[in-house]
């Protein structure tokens, strides 16, 4: 696993950016971060904290105000271009009434390396048999993907980012409405992408888990308010600040952070200033905390 920032310039790089949406909204201001290739990162922060923001930017969705972001040591435009950037989209995002078949979604990553007339080819059939493989998906290749279930259909979108062969890996909540096993199969294969060289930026609210299989970490509220080794970055102070709550209890890997703990509990428990619990991330917890 690589860990210094020096070698990012192929990863994602964000310099100085800023977003600000049609109504003068800035969702993002003096956002700057660097994510080495080979690494998953964890992107972290409430509700409204900039997460889907930045991923548009880094999707060259919506037009940065200043600032620049360079993939692989690209432009974002040469780098969708290359096809290089796959996205996971989050569950809500897609029409699961859409009727189209588990295969043919997995098919639509392979449009970029396709021609005009998007025909597919023997390279583009075998790219699609082996990423509904990987995820263990192949006896679901011919249902409608609004037939599947939640964790079905997260398999399904990260097939298609397989069969894209992207470099740039965006997921959006991958773990949000899936068991515990199909998380952990999807870190194993988060983690044998990471092994390939890829790398992967990953919004989740399950912090229990980002210790885990996150080496790094990109903290957000509206702009970046920590990033680097999740170590380093999983701080009481830096929490404290992303959730604007008071740390009572903080044990991670082992370390314990503060004394109200308990010792085999790996949580993360965040109370506002009136004692309210605004957060609870213990192991595969799945409570969502919303500092809106
Ligand atoms: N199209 C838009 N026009 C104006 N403001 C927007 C738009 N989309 C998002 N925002 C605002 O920008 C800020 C960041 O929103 P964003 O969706 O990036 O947050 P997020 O961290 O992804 O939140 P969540 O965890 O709820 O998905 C919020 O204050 C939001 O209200």
């Amino acid at each position: 696993m690589k860990d210094a920032a020096a070698d990012s310039a192929d990863g994602i790089v964000a310099e100085d950016v800023a977003v600000t949406y049609r109504n003068g909204h800035n969702a993002l201001i003096d956002t700057t971060f660097a994510i080495p290739r080979g690494t998953i990162t964890a992107l972290v922060g409430v509700n409204g904290a900039g997460k889907s923001t930045l991923f548009k930017a880094v999707m060259g969705f919506v037009p940065l105000a200043r600032g620049s972001i360079t993939l692989l040591g690209r432009s974002v435009r040469d780098a969708l271009r290359a096809n290089l950037v796959a996205y996971v989209p989050q569950a809500e995002e897609v029409d699961w009434a859409f009727p189209v078949l588990v295969e043919d979604v997995v098919m639509m990553g392979r449009y970029g390396h396709m021609g005009f007339l998007r025909r597919a080819k023997q390279p583009d059939r075998d790219a699609v048999d082996a990423a509904l493989a990987r995820v263990n998906m192949t006896e679901f290749r011919h249902r409608q993907i609004g037939e599947l279930s939640g964790g079905q259909r997260k398999r399904v979108f990260l097939a298609r980012a397989l069969a894209q062969e992207g470099q740039v890996i965006l997921l959006d909540e991958p773990f949000t409405g899936v068991d515990v096993t199909t998380e952990e199969q999807i870190i194993a294969l988060l983690r044998d992408l990471r092994d390939e060289g890829r790398v992967m930026l990953v919004s989740t609210h399950n912090l229990g888990s980002v210790p885990e299989f996150c080496d790094r970490t990109v903290l957000v509220k509206g702009t970046v308010l920590a990033h680097g080794p999740t170590e380093e970055v999983f701080t009481k102070s830096n929490l404290e600040r992303a959730f604007g709550g008071v740390l009572r209890q903080f044990t991670l890997g082992g370390a314990d952070l503060h004394d109200d703990h308990d010792d085999d509990d790996r949580a993360v428990s965040i109370f506002t200033d009136d004692e309210r619990p605004l957060v609870h991330y213990g192991d595969r917890a799945r409570t969502t905390g919303d500092g809106t």
